[in-house]
């Protein structure tokens, strides 16, 4: 934190292109965390200390040791977040968490069963969800809420820069605007005013055509999803239209001639090419080109939406404006 500007920023390493995430402090004597900012939920979790060794996501993740905090506040009220590949369940614990040197005393979930799928899979420890309260479970106030109320930063919002190419793999700046990392103007897009990071769509063009979400659909911006998702039926026509006929890979060789694929945002058109929207990566020595959306149906009320998770906020410098209530888009650099 540099109190002269303001603002905080934390470094966010880029996994595999699909996971970026950032280290947070919770305790005293310091315990280091390595979380993903979620503007998709809006509770902060990490693996604990009292989670059995049995549960493997457990047993390779940092954990939170309660008894070694000289600051720790009891709670002890029954926490679980139903993610779709499975909850999370463990207890409410309090103490002083560090974001980008910012301290706040923060009521977490301490995880105490942690499923092997998908957490075996991430390379961090736990989730910091940057989403509005209305969206924390337990009621309790979010991370970025509790930083906005001790008045120590200049502007409350806070930018989201990802970027596969660059080391470090991405930025999280609260409270300020890094003009190094994007080019031009933001556009700005209200959110739909439901107490999530959510706009309305106007479409989803392929090519010159816009095939998709033709009379207006809702658009999530979420920094905790790795990839673009849509409705399956949308989805699966976008993937014949791009040739992608199995498991979302298509011949490297075409990746040249495929489309641009763009996503209509007040007013705005955000393309991704090919080069935004396909994962190269070499097995085996050869090259496999997978293309980065997905299906994913979800269920009303939440549902049907679009989600635009990191690969598009790779491309386009998000800045979420909690003040105004709205997400601004600027030319990444
Ligand atoms: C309804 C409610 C539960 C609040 O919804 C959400 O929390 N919705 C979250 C919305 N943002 C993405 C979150 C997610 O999918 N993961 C899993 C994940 C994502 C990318 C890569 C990996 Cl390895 C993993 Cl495990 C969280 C860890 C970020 C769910």
């Amino acid at each position: 934190l540099s109190p002269s500007n303001g603002t905080a920023s934390t470094a966010l390493t880029n996994y595999l292109d699909t996971q970026y995430f950032g280290e947070i402090i919770i305790g005293s004597p310091a315990q280091m965390f390595n979380v993903v900012f979620d503007t998709g939920s809006a509770n902060l979790w990490v693996p604990s200390q009292s989670c059995s060794p049995l549960y493997t996501a457990c047993f390779t993740h940092n954990r939170y040791d309660a008894s070694k905090s000289l600051t720790h506040i009891h709670n002890g009220t029954g926490f679980s977040i139903q993610y779709a590949s499975g909850n999370v369940r463990g207890f409410l614990s309090e103490d002083i968490v560090m974001v980008g040197g910012i301290p706040v005393v923060q009521v977490f979930a301490e995880a105490t069963a942690l499923p092997a799928v998908p957490f075996i899979f991430a390379k961090f420890d736990g989730v910091l969800g940057m989403g509005y309260p209305d969206m924390a479970i337990d009621g309790i106030t979010p991370v970025f809420d509790r930083i906005m109320s001790q008045d120590v930063l200049k502007e409350h919002d806070w930018d989201g820069m990802v970027d596969p190419q660059r080391i470090p793999g991405g930025q999280l700046l609260l409270g300020g605007t890094e003009s190094k990392y994007y080019t031009g103007t933001f556009n700005y897009v209200h959110t739909k005013g439901e107490g999530k990071w959510e706009v309305t769509m106007k479409g989803v063009s392929v090519g010159m055509e816009t095939l998709f979400c033709t009379e207006g659909c809702t658009a999530m911006i979420d920094t905790g999803s790795s990839f673009i998702t849509g409705p399956a039926s949308s989805v699966s026509v976008l993937m014949r239209t791009i040739g992608a006929v199995e498991l979302y890979t298509v011949n490297c060789d075409l990746v040249m001639s495929l489309p641009i694929v763009a996503f209509h945002l007040g007013g705005q058109a955000y393309p991704l090419t090919q080069e935004d929207y396909i994962l190269r990566q070499s097995q085996f020595g050869e090259d496999i080109c997978t293309v980065t959306f997905r299906a994913l149906d979800i269920p009303p009320p939440t549902g049907p939406v679009w989600i635009l998770g990191a690969n598009f906020i790779a491309r386009y410098y998000t800045k979420f404006d909690r003040r105004n209530n709205r997400i601004g888009f600027a030319q990444a650099v």
